[in-house]
């Protein structure tokens, strides 16, 4: 699914006022009804006061046409206007007309005004502020949005929670809506994603506004949200005359004395993906461990006992998974120069690895083109440097991708993928996955779907949904805490069955509680 920025969503809204041949007004009337009935559906009609904050822009009308929609179901309401201009837009000004006409007198809130009273109980609409926010608040709006926020009451957000910019980061979290629910119209935007910004919204949902299919199919997005429909059209069927030698050699380089496990984890992970083929290179120590607790892997042993000395091996794989475990030993770090001085097989460089690189930049231009990077945040900073925010974040990894024309995967609660100037946000995973081992996995399953023909991008894409996927399914089964890697791994197959499960609703919303 498209995540689209400010000006884009605008053209949206342009195009389908265009071609539908509506007005903005019929435009914000269908939005504003999506907003109704959702609340309607929930609420049943139920006495509790409903206190509709809005601004004076086209958010302040979405949530005057839901007052006046909650007025004529009969539900209780007070709306606030919060005045901070007074450059009303014309749809704002036209429903304020129309909520006139039904004898609902907006209470206005200015600079020295006193803040109206909130019960806990109340649900309070925050439309004071939507994607056109375009600088800071002013001091006397961030006292009412710190109003809403100590108020204790459920806070619904019309499209985003007031007060964050839809394309940079926020100067001051106190002029920001949390929202416990954000209604946003039609398409994710990228804030609910990032970790600076997705904390103000608790849960979020899209409702369909009918937007112009046209021009959202031909648009040009910089972000594209991953979820089961865009992982499942890659998706490669086993063919009945194939063997083990159609899925691909996977070659995981790694382990050294106390570490064996992470290359265990990502052999594992690797064979659980559907790589035909996984050989392990490891330090001699490794040797008996792995043969016994992974059968279905090969070995091939360095000549040192505890560490990676000398990457040197007699097969042909179709791609390497590099660096767990590894460790940053001169010796491997000498191996590591000369191995990718001659290597042109693909690369998945995880961990260590990634360490190395950061110390000697120059070994970058040596790694095949579009080889992938997972970096987790640490060992992000050390390759491109220290960012300000996350936008600053991505743009720097972006640029960075670009130049050596790489596949960067940025790791976090919603993982983002960076390949040409593109990025691709991943919607599954949980905070259990936070855990020894679990990063192992997710190199592991990369170079398993690279073996099986994936191209390198929708490779990563997938295993990251994948391993996402399967860490939800196993929660299910032992919670957040007792989640182990090796517990990812076991999913891995249940997790590939679901990709031909029903869609559920909730690929479309999210709890991050
Ligand atoms: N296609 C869709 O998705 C649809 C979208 N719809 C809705 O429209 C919303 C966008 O509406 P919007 O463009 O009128 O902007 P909004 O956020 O209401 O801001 C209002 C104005 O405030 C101003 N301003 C900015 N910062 C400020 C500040 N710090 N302090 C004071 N003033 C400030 C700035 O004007 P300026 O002062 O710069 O001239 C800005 O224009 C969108 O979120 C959705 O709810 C639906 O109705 C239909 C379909
Ligand atoms: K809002």
């Amino acid at each position: 699914m498209k995540i689209l920025n400010a000006q884009q969503i605008y053209e949206a809204d342009k195009n389908t006022i265009a071609n539908q041949q509506i007005t903005s007004d019929e435009l914000m009337e269908r939005a504003a009804t999506q907003l109704f009935n959702w609340m309607h559906l929930r609420l049943q009609g139920a006495p509790v006061k409903i206190q509709l904050f809005c601004g004076i822009g086209n958010n302040g009308g979405d949530g005057l046409v839901l007052a006046r929609q909650l007025q004529k179901h009969g539900y209780l309401i007070n709306v606030h206007v919060v005045n901070y201009s007074e450059n009303r837009s014309h749809d704002f000004l036209l429903n304020l007309d129309r909520l006139k006409e039904r004898k609902v007198w907006p209470n206005f809130i200015g600079p020295k005004d006193e803040l109206p009273k909130i019960d806990k109980e109340d649900i309070i609409v925050d439309a004071i502020f939507g994607i056109g926010l375009n600088r800071a608040p002013d001091d006397w709006v961030t006292e009412i949005i710190k109003h809403l926020n100590n108020s204790k009451a459920f806070v619904l957000s019309v499209d985003i929670p007031s007060g964050l910019f839809v394309d940079k980061a926020p100067e001051n979290g106190d002029s920001i809506v949390r929202a416990n629910q954000v209604l946003s119209f039609q398409l994710p935007k990228l804030i609910f994603f990032l970790p600076q910004t997705g904390i103000y919204s608790n849960q979020w949902e899209l409702l369909d506004i009918g937007l112009d299919q046209v021009y959202l199919n031909a648009v040009e997005n910089e972000y594209e949200l991953i979820g089961k429909n865009e992982v499942l059209q890659w998706y490669k069927p086993r063919e009945k005359f194939s063997h083990k030698g159609t899925y691909g050699h996977s070659l995981i380089i790694g382990g050294s004395y106390g570490k064996i496990g992470a290359v265990l984890l990502a052999s594992d992970a690797c064979l659980n993906t559907g790589s035909g083929l996984v050989t392990a290179y490891i330090p001699t120590c490794g040797y008996i461990p792995m043969q016994t607790a992974l059968p279905e892997a090969m070995v091939i042993t360095d000549s040192t006992e505890k560490m990676v000395s000398k990457i040197q091996f007699d097969i042909i794989p179709t791609v390497i998974g590099l660096g767990i475990g590894i460790g940053q030993n001169e010796v491997t770090v000498k191996a590591l120069k000369e191995f990718l001085s001659t290597n042109k097989i693909p690369l998945v460089i995880d961990a260590d690895a990634l360490n190395i690189i950061s110390k000697h930049k120059e070994f970058l231009k040596m790694i095949p083109a579009k080889s992938v990077l997972t970096p987790h945040p640490r060992e992000l900073e050390r390759l491109i440097g220290s960012w300000k925010d996350d936008f600053e974040k991505l743009e720097k990894a972006k640029a960075f991708s670009i130049k050596f024309n790489l596949i960067v995967v940025i790791k976090g609660a919603h993982t983002i993928t960076l390949c040409d100037g593109k990025g691709y946000v991943n919607t599954t995973g949980n905070p259990g996955m936070a855990t020894a081992g679990s990063g192992d996995v997710l190199t592991g399953m990369i170079t398993g779907l690279i073996a099986q023909g994936y191209d390198s991008l929708r490779a990563t894409v997938f295993a990251i949904y994948l391993h996402g996927r399967s860490g939800d399914l196993a929660v299910e089964k032992c919670g957040y805490q007792a989640l182990t890697a090796s517990e990812i791994i076991d999913f891995i197959g249940d997790a590939f069955l679901d990709l031909f499960k029903v869609q559920e609703v909730s690929d479309l919303k999210e709890d991050t509680e």
